[in-house]
């Protein structure tokens, strides 16, 4: 229960990344408008980043979706520690959060892959994620095969899901052009979110 509550996100921080995201989708210049970018940590202890997109943030964690057999896939269940950041330009905030990823549930999963579009869903159960291949060619000739031959309604395989990265410490960044940047440092102490400025 302890452990449970612990590893809660303080509200009125869920509301204020949530409000700043929020805005962010509704201006967004991006085609991909809630891409983030996520770096785990290889089996040399390198760091590797790409971006997801966040699919949701919650008292939990922010969540993402991907395939477990995925080279971060497997980083991640070997390795939890995670970060992410994100970068919303038009608005100038920057986001970074540190903290341990969970596989969601089989349940989460499901709502989620009820949301991709028919080729997401093809190209997830037609390719094995960070894989390699031939050419790029015979690679589009494998998926349009694949999106003819699919059925109408596609089971997400036991190999998709997600994670939620329950934060350690988050960082909101404001962006002031004369460089005195707004940083507040969230963290948790004594089972609660405290803040500190930081220097930009
Ligand atoms: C804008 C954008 C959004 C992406 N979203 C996802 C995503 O939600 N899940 C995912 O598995 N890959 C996503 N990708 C692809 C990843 O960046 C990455 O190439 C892929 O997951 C394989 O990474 P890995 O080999 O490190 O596991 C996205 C790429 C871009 C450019």
């Amino acid at each position: 229960m302890l452990t449970l509550w612990k590893s809660r996100i303080d509200e009125q921080l869920v509301n204020k990344i949530s409000q700043i995201w929020k805005t962010a989708k509704i201006n967004s210049p991006l085609n991909q408008k809630s891409a983030v970018c996520i770096s785990t940590i290889d089996s040399l202890g390198f760091p590797q980043a790409r971006f997801v997109d966040l699919k949701e943030i919650g008292p939990t964690g922010f969540t993402f979706c991907t395939s477990y057999n995925s080279d971060k896939g497997k980083h991640l269940l070997k390795n939890p520690n995670v970060s992410l950041v994100a970068w919303w330009d038009h608005i100038g905030y920057q986001i970074r959060v540190v903290g341990t990823a969970a596989p969601i549930s089989t349940k989460v999963a499901d709502k989620y892959w009820l949301t991709r579009s028919k080729e997401a869903q093809v190209a997830t159960n037609c390719f094995k994620q960070s894989e390699t291949w031939s050419s790029q060619a015979s690679m589009e000739s494998h998926f349009s095969k694949a999106l003819t031959e699919s059925e109408k309604s596609i089971s997400r395989p036991n190999s998709w899901g997600g994670f939620t990265i329950e934060p350690h410490s988050i960082e909101i960044l404001k962006f002031k052009p004369n460089r005195v940047h707004a940083r507040e440092k969230y963290f948790l102490e004594h089972q609660s979110w405290k803040m500190q400025l930081l220097q930009p």
